[in-house]
Parts: structure tokens; C-alpha cells; sequence
């Protein structure tokens, strides 16, 4: 992708998911009734998963499921305003010293004093709580085409028999703005989603953007390099945005929100629409550990993409989302990744040239990656990082 060149608008053949239920509309017209549940919810039960503290109904309890240890538990705060804008050069490289450690040992991290005005974040809340609320048949104004991916509906169904996860989504590229289907942006209710969206979305690619140039300092590389993890990982915007409904309390711990997985972009910027009910959790050591929405930050994580840049030395993290028997739920996912019309995701030269290391991931088009990511279900880490292991023949399905 050369600078300045008009974006395409991305392929419409990307793949899409199977058509299921929508968990909102079933969520409503659930009767507390033991037996009639086990019928209705019966493809989303995971008689496999050991769902701990998802019935707590508030941050508090969410938290306590990690007692027996102490803050080494929560997931590290970085201070952008610090990070970029602190006249103390010491205190910059501070930050930045937390920054990386966050990448090298979390793959986690909230994002704070990060610059997104307080006016723009509440706006884009208060517009998707809304559109949340609005009637199913409103709602479906914006579905999902078959065979696309954009829209209201779901993602990575790709079987009959297959799991569900409790939670409808509603997906939209959002930049560069050639990339939007404005076909599925709400235009008259609520009146202004637009106008939010295209706030928001400006405002959080520039923090994408301001993190990775520092996270390119921190791995010492080249401008060049910087420009190309840059192209790669933060020109192109995408939002998943989440709806989990409260789950009878009988169940709410037999069914899961979203499926592990980690994320197959580059960098995402999480925003925990709703404050007052926990839900998202990443594994970390073997353990399920809750993410306490902090209010105001933005929950950054480290992608499948990034981990492939860095030839391994930034590792993507598997994370799901739990439900409340008491609250519904409302986040919504800002994925960075490089255009459609940039050549391949593959490691940097430089990361590998440093340790005279031998790459580690294979390298592939950024078009069949995306296929290949929207053709699957959520289950767990894979993508490029099956692709680590060092059995998998090394065959690049481009070179570059
Ligand atoms: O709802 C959450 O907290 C997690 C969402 C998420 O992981 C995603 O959309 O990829
Ligand atoms: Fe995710």
C-alpha cells in the first residue's frame, strides 16, 4: 500500500458464518424453567468448561476469584500522556519500560490517560447501548448479508454441531473510510451512530498508532522497519462490538460469552462499553484471569499479526468472555491490521537478523489470511501461530 494511494473497498468474498439464533431476542423470551432451558440453551452449553466467577455480578466479585495471590494478577496500566508527552525524558522511558514489559510478559494492558475525549467515548456508548436496544426487527435493518461478514449478527459459525457462543455481534470496517459499507450503519436510529463512530474510530487508530511507534522503539528498529510494522499492523480499522445478555443463573456458568481465542489482527483496542458487570478474562499461566474494567481506559492486546512481525518475541494471548446471571453486557473490539491490498503478514528482516534468529511463522497474503481467519471457528491461539511450531514445514505461500 503506497501512501497517499486510494484505498479499494475491501473484497465482499471474505466468507461469513452460519446463520444462528439471536441470543438477545432468545435471552428475552427465556422461562426459568429448568428443563425448557436445557432445550433452548443446549447448543450453548459447554459440558467441557468449568466457567469460574462468571455468575458475579459485579467487578468486585470477579476480582476475588484471583484472592489467593495479589496485583501480580492485574494486568498492567500504561499511561500514554506519560508515555508521549511527559517534558522528563526519565519519566518517558519509565513508561515506556512498562510498555514493553507489558508486550513482552502480558501481551495485556489498559490504556490510560490515552487522549480520546471523555465526550467522544460517552457518544459512541451511548449510541451503541442504544442501537443494543432497539427492537430486533430495527435492528436486522443492518444484518448480515449471507456470505459477508459485515453487519449485525455472528461470526465464525462454521458448523451445525458446534458450540455457540452466548453474545450477538455487530461487525463494521471503519477505516480507512473507503472500506465502510454504509448500507449497515445505522442512518436514522440512533440518528447519531454515524457521526460517533467516525469520532471514535479517528481517535483510536491515533492511539493504535501512538503505542506501536513506541512499541517499534522499544524493539529497536529501523524507520523503515517502524514504517513498514506500522503499514502492516495499524492502517486499517475494523470494530466487533459485543452484546451478552444476562444468562438464567442456573446457567450462566455452563455457557460462555465468547470463545477463547486470540485475536488474528495486529493491535486491538478494547473498550468495556459497560463498567458495572466483568466479563472478560485472559489466560495467563494456566489461570483464567478477569480484566476489571477500569473505567475511561481502553484494553490493549497484542494480535496474532504482531506476534508474527516480531517473529514470536510479542506473543497474542488467549482471552473468552464469561456472562452475568444478573447484567447484560456491551463491548465493542477496534482491530488494527494492514489494508487488503498490502502483500503479505510475515516477520520483520530486522526481527529476525538481530539474533540471527530463522523466522518462525510462515509468510502469507494479508487477503488469505483474512479468509482463512473468517473460514474458522474461535478456538483458542492458531492461525499464524500454528504455524510456530517447528515441525510445520517452512514453506512461504508468497515470498516477499
Ligand atoms: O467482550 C470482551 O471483553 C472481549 C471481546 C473480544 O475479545 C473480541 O471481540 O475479540
Ligand atoms: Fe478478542
Amino acid at each position: 500500500m503506497e501512501d497517499g494511494v486510494a484505498a479499494k473497498a475491501p473484497p465482499r468474498n471474505l466468507g461469513g458464518s452460519l446463520p444462528v439464533p439471536n441470543v438477545q431476542d432468545l435471552a428475552a423470551r427465556i422461562i426459568d424453567d429448568d428443563d425448557q432451558l436445557i432445550t433452548v440453551l443446549d447448543r450453548y452449553l459447554r459440558p467441557d468448561v468449568v466457567v469460574s466467577s462468571s455468575s458475579s455480578s459485579s467487578v468486585e466479585d470477579a476480582a476475588a476469584a484471583i484472592t489467593d495471590d495479589d496485583s501480580s494478577w492485574s494486568v498492567p496500566v500504561v499511561d500514554l500522556g506519560r508515555l508521549l508527552l511527559d517534558p522528563d525524558e526519565l519519566v518517558r522511558k519509565e513508561e515506556a519500560g512498562k510498555l514493553r514489559s507489558a508486550c513482552e510478559d502480558w501481551g495485556f494492558f489498559q490504556v490510560v490517560n490515552h487522549g480520546v475525549p471523555a465526550k467522544v467515548m460517552d457518544a459512541m456508548k451511548d449510541d451503541l447501548n442504544r442501537f443494543f436496544k432497539l427492537p430486533l426487527q430495527e435492528k436486522l435493518a443492518v444484518a448480515q448479508e449471507a456470505g459477508g461478514v459485515e453487519g449485525y449478527g455472528q461470526a465464525f459459525v462454521v458448523s451445525e454441531e458446534q458450540r455457540l457462543d452466548y453474545s450477538d455481534m455487530y461487525f463494521l470496517f471503519t477505516q480507512p473510510p473507503e472500506y465502510r459499507n454504509l448500507n449497515l450503519w445505522p442512518s436514522s436510529n440512533p440518528s447519531t451512530f454515524r457521526d460517533s463512530m467516525e469520532r471514535y474510530s479517528v481517535e483510536v487508530q491515533r492511539v493504535a498508532t501512538d503505542l506501536l511507534r513506541v512499541m517499534a522503539k522499544n524493539l529497536g528498529l529501523s524507520s523503515e522497519a517502524e514504517k513498514r510494522l506500522l503499514t502492516r499492523v495499524a492502517a486499517a480499522q475494523s470494530m466487533r462490538m459485543n452484546y451478552y445478555p444476562a444468562c438464567p443463573e442456573s446457567h450462566a456458568d455452563k455457557v460462555l460469552g465468547l470463545s477463547p481465542h486470540s485475536d488474528a489482527v495486529g493491535l486491538t483496542l478494547l473498550l468495556q462499553v459497560t463498567t458495572t458487570s466483568p466479563g472478560l478474562q485472559i489466560r495467563r499461566q494456566g489461570r483464567w484471569v478477569p480484566v476489571a474494567p477500569l473505567p475511561g481506559a481502553l484494553i490493549a492486546n497484542v494480535g496474532d499479526v504482531v506476534e508474527v512481525l516480531t517473529n514470536g518475541k510479542y506473543k497474542s494471548v488467549e482471552h473468552r468472555a464469561v456472562v452475568s446471571a444478573s447484567h447484560e453486557r456491551v463491548s465493542m473490539a477496534a482491530f488494527h491490521t494492514a489494508r487488503f491490498d498490502d502483500d503479505a503478514y510475515g516477520p520483520l528482516q530486522e526481527m529476525m537478523l538481530d539474533g540471527g534468529e530463522q523466522p518462525r511463522y510462515r509468510t502469507m497474503s494479508v487477503e488469505d489470511y483474512v479468509k482463512l481467519v473468517f473460514s474458522s471457528k474461535l478456538d483458542g491461539k492458531k492461525h499464524h501461530g500454528r504455524h510456530e511450531d517447528q515441525s510445520l514445514p517452512l514453506t512461504p505461500l508468497i515470498n516477499h
